[in-house]
């Protein structure tokens, strides 16, 4: 299959899910794209078999380059077989409320953008301390301490499970 991957990040951890994926479809002997979502504007998504759009939740938002995207190509994604891959925090754990409020987020996406994604991938993240300013290096210790979890702040913490990921990407594809 030809499959076109476009992705925003802000800390690289989306980044580095995306490559993974393209890398692993590819080794599936798909033809994989993998771009930045403000490079994909003039991508004809009709070329492809399978669209996949990934971003990051900050702040209970995604990356407004994504927003565009999924909203300037609302149409050819509904004639294609697509999926939204949200990486999070919260996607990490099993607090209900949290996934509501998760949920939501996908949800304010989908009105925003026009695009309701028929398939969505929740795919835990990481605390990325390397890239954190003094602020956000704050920010996230505190919420590593409500979330009760452990964190170095010297060190960086991944979340993301990599066989499930295949799994879901798997899935994604299958009957196509
Ligand atoms: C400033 C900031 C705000 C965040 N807000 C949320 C949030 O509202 N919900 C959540 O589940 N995760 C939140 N996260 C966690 C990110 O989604 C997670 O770190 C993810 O791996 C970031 O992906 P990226 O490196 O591709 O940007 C936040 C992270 C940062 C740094």
């Amino acid at each position: 299959m030809n499959i076109l991957i476009a992705y925003t990040s802000t800390e690289g951890q989306t980044r580095k899910i995306a490559r993974y994926a393209a890398d692993y479809l590819n080794g599936q002997g798909h033809s994989v794209e993998l771009v930045g979502a403000k490079d994909a504007h003039d991508a004809e998504l009709a070329r492809f078999d399978a669209v996949l759009l990934a971003g990051s939740v900050h702040g209970g938002k995604y990356q407004k380059p994504l927003i565009a995207l999924a909203k300037s190509k609302a149409a050819a994604l509904a004639q294609v077989r697509s999926a939204f891959l949200s990486v999070s925090l919260t996607a990490a754990g099993t607090d209900a409320d949290e996934w509501a409020g998760l949920t939501a987020c996908v949800d304010r996406f989908a009105k925003k953008t026009g695009w309701t994604p028929p398939t969505v991938m929740h795919v835990a993240g990481a605390f990325r301390f390397s890239e954190y300013d003094f602020f956000k290096s704050w920010a996230m210790r505190w919420i590593a301490s409500q979330k009760n979890e452990q964190v170095d702040p010297h060190e960086d913490k991944e979340f993301t499970d990599w066989a499930t990921l295949k799994k879901t990407l798997d899935t994604w594809l299958l009957g196509a």
